[in-house]
């Protein structure tokens, strides 16, 4: 599994939850959720006190494909790996991340948000990028005419994407998925509205 590319991952499902995880559901009992209503891939930002623990309980789960996001550094990405991490998500790009994804065999999805990042990350041999953060950063016509440029890149776009311009995003044709947290709204501890939520992110079309 941890040979599987990142395009692989990005071609699993069109949309890929950020799920900041506040202790409000069971690990398990969401993965379950969010994989029967179709997302595959779950991104477990690691930002909360128990991520690392919550991520591997999540693993656990058939058909599941579970990844850290807001990995840093190498360190949190070889701590990320021992809780059983299948992919890893960066919201930026720096050698030590690269090389320790590298160095690990593990699918990496580094954040980059101008064309000198994107040639950063060509030059360490990467053509996948999560493009963060999306709207802030110009939104889709940003992707449209960095594409121009780098045609044989495919991107995640991240960051301020909601369930309602989702679909805008997957349109472009460099554009393998997106990532967003509405899926799981914080404070909303409603796992029937996450399953409704994620039914509809699974039907959209990359
Ligand atoms: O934690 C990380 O690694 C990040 O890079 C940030 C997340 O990707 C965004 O917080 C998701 O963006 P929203 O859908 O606007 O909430």
């Amino acid at each position: 599994m941890s040979r599987r590319k990142i395009g692989e991952v990005m071609r699993l499902s069109p949309v890929i939850p950020v799920l900041v995880l506040d202790g409000s559901f069971d690990p398990v009992e969401l993965a379950e959720t969010l994989v029967g209503a179709g997302l595959r891939v779950l991104e477990v930002t690691l930002r909360t006190e128990n991520a690392l623990k919550d991520m591997e309980k999540m693993a656990s789960v058939e058909g599941a494909v579970v990844g850290a996001g807001t990995v840093l550094d190498a360190v949190m990405l070889y701590e990320a790996m021992d809780y059983g991490a299948e992919f890893i998500v960066s919201p930026g790009l720096t050698e030590g991340v690269a090389r320790a994804a590298e160095d690990k065999r593990v699918p990496l999805l580094p954040g980059v948000a101008t064309a000198t990042d994107i040639m950063r990350g060509r030059d360490m041999g990467l053509d996948h990028f999560k493009f963060f953060p999306a709207e802030a950063n110009g939104g889709l016509p940003a992707l449209k005419s960095l594409a121009g440029p780098f045609g044989g890149i495919k991107f995640c776009p991240t960051g301020g994407i909601r369930e309602d311009t989702a679909q805008e995003w997957l349109d472009h044709p460099n554009v393998l998925c997106v990532g967003g947290s509405w899926i799981l709204p914080k404070g909303d501890a409603d796992l029937k509205k996450v399953a409704a939520t994620a039914r509809a992110a699974a039907a959209m079309k990359a």
